[in-house]
């Protein structure tokens, strides 16, 4: 024989309270929403009304909706899992809040006893159901003369504050003051005349203010812009505000969402795709999904369409404003940069409006990245931002602009730029090209200097550099370390295989090429200190002066410095400091 499942109420209860709902407070939203409910499947009754009243302990929601007959009661009150709100497949029917049949279940988070008292505008008695979170109930003749549904709530012991008049105002409030049908508590309508982004007369300014107004009384900013959004696949409708203030790009921006006018969360994630950080959004959708909590949205089809379409809406706003009012678009980028960024990376419309509107750092001082490209024809950029600092006034010496691409997103988004149909040619900045600008030395000053050469390669030799003597501007930089990349790369090489066994060592020594180029010191002889140096007859104090240089130019550079190097350095600092203190003096002289 085929038996049915029991089931313990206690157990579902406890599931409801503990795992599925985030806090009992949601036991008013469903009953608000079993009575619109009720009230949308009622045709031709009076005008409808919900009205939530407290009393001592106790909380009634009526409405003046289809009601139930007897054989409903037992069927959809008494059955978990039984809603009335699904076609003959079992389907979720659109016009309905609910569709899960567990909603009522909520009641007993905060209550022992529900009951309701009801009269189907079908006809027939009035009739009083009596639940009990024990899981028994009890059918019978109760008084009402009008169709429509009343359930009472009596508090559970040590649950009184989520009956105080102020809490149920407040909350009906909260899930309610959108809804499309007034709703009072004890008397007070919480409904609002609807969305603030209603089609409705109000003059577009009044329009305008009540949105700003809605986002400072509610979300607590006053918007930078507020962009209406219209997704008519999802009958999504709302506003996304614009926020005044930086967001963090890495913390998923939460929006308001309400299903059918009825709050489904505060704090919704998932309605907008990742890079929109500088938005959050309000919005009424009929043709979403919640999960069965009600606090989320079912991540579905719809939903990535929705999320889609939203996206789009917010691109298209960045594009008009560009358009019409780049002064705005400006003030928008400067607060909202990293967000506009991380969308130009993938999506070549926004690489365009970050290229023409958002200004970057340049030795030629802080121009768009277009004007940049139209000015000198290509574009040289630093991979980093220490590359730029030790490089960019260099290099603006040798007429080389150069762009730092080290801020978050900026090497990309340059090296992006160079690969749109008719972008400029678009390189990384490689040292060793501003030596080959540098002035070589005339002839009858280089020569006198073979000997101070020989003996400056000698102290750098060890550390695989090479000496050169150059003069250029600014002639306050005494020493340049430069590194074409290659040779970087061998160095990093070499580095790792000090370090390896020897079977490691044996695979890396296939990589390593002879570098082109070993890295080179740049002495300026314009630099009055250098040209003293290059003078020193002092053979060993000239040793000590190279190698100070060369730590000089390591650390400005901001190059890695290996141990090798620090000993150098010390050396060199040590013996400089020997050489400037006075010897002591002889006692018995
Ligand atoms: N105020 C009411 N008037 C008329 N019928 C009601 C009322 N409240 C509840 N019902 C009936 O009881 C059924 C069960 O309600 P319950 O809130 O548990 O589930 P639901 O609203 O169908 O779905 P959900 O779990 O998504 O809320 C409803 O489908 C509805 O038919």
């Amino acid at each position: 024989m085929d038996r049915t499942f029991q089931v313990d109420l206690r157990g579902v209860v406890d599931l409801l309270s503990n795992h599925l709902y985030a806090s009992p407070r949601v036991y008013l939203r469903e009953l608000l929403q079993n009575a619109v409910d009720a009230l949308t499947a009622r045709t031709g009754g009076p005008p409808p009304a919900v009205s939530v009243r407290t009393g001592a302990g106790t909380l009634s929601v009526s409405d003046n909706g289809i009601g139930l007959t007897e054989a409903q009661v037992h069927e959809l009150l008494a059955t978990i899992g039984r809603s009335g709100k699904r076609d003959e497949l079992g389907f979720a029917r659109q016009e309905f809040l609910g569709q899960f049949g567990i909603g009522l279940l909520s009641a007993f988070l905060v209550a022992d006893e529900v009951r309701v008292v009801t009269r189907s505008a079908a006809g027939g008695p009035a009739l009083g159901w009596v639940g009990r979170a024990d899981g028994t109930y009890r059918v019978e003749p109760a008084d009402r003369d009008e169709p429509g549904s009343t359930v009472t709530l009596t508090a559970r012991h040590g649950c009184g504050q989520w009956f105080a008049p102020t809490t149920v105002t407040e909350l009906a409030r909260l899930y309610g003051s959108m809804l499309p049908v007034p709703v009072t508590v004890d008397g007070t309508p919480v409904t609002d005349a609807g969305p603030p982004w209603r089609d409705d007369d109000r003059p577009a300014g009044t329009r305008r203010a009540d949105l700003v107004g809605y986002a400072q009384d509610v979300l607590g900013f006053t918007p930078f812009d507020v962009i209406e959004l219209s997704v008519p696949a999802a009958g999504l409708t709302g506003v996304a505000y614009v926020l005044p203030f930086s967001a963090n790009p890495a913390e998923r921006t939460r929006h308001r969402v309400y299903l059918k006018r009825m709050l489904l969360a505060e704090s919704v994630d998932g309605l907008l795709p990742e890079w929109a950080f500088f938005v959050r959004c309000v919005v009424d959708a009929t043709e979403l999904r919640p999960t069965a909590s009600r606090e989320a949205l079912y991540a579905d089809d719809a939903l990535a369409a929705t999320q889609e379409a939203i996206g789009a809406q917010l691109r298209g706003w960045l594009v008009r404003l560009a358009d019409t009012d780049p002064d705005r678009l400006a003030r928008f980028l400067a607060v909202h940069h990293l967000g506009v960024k991380a969308l130009a990376v993938h999506d070549d419309e926004m690489l365009r409006l970050v290229a023409q509107w958002w200004p970057m750092e340049t030795n030629v001082g802080r121009i768009t990245l277009a004007e940049f490209a139209a000015r000198y024809g290509q574009v040289r950029y630093t991979q980093t931002a220490d590359e730029f600092r030790a490089l960019a006034a260099v290099a603006a010496a040798q007429d080389v602009p150069v762009l730092n691409g080290g801020y978050t997103y900026d090497a990309e988004i340059v090296a992006r730029f160079g690969a749109l149909p008719g972008g400029p040619a678009v390189r990384r900045l490689d040292p060793s090209e501003l030596a080959t600008r540098f002035d070589p030395l005339p002839a009858e000053v280089e020569l006198p200097l073979q000997e101070f050469r020989r003996t400056a390669q000698r102290a750098v030799d060890e550390l695989g550099c090479e000496v050169v003597l150059r003069s250029f501007e600014p002639a306050t930089v005494p020493a340049l370390y430069l590194v074409d990349r290659s040779a970087a790369h061998a160095a990093e090489l070499q580095a790792t295989r000090a370090q390896a066994d020897e079977v490691w060592a044996g695979v890396l020594d296939a990589f390593v090429k002879p570098a082109q180029q070993r890295p080179q010191l740049v002495l300026n002889h314009r630099n009055d200190l250098v040209r003293r140096v290059c003078g020193l007859r002092d053979e060993r104090l000239a040793h000590t002066a190279t190698q100070a240089l060369y730590g000089q130019a390591l650390l400005l550079g901001h190059h890695p410095v290996r141990p090798a190097d620090v000993v150098l350095i010390n050396r060199s600092f040590l013996g400089l400091l020997d050489a400037a203190v006075p010897p002591e003096r002889d006692e018995r002289a």
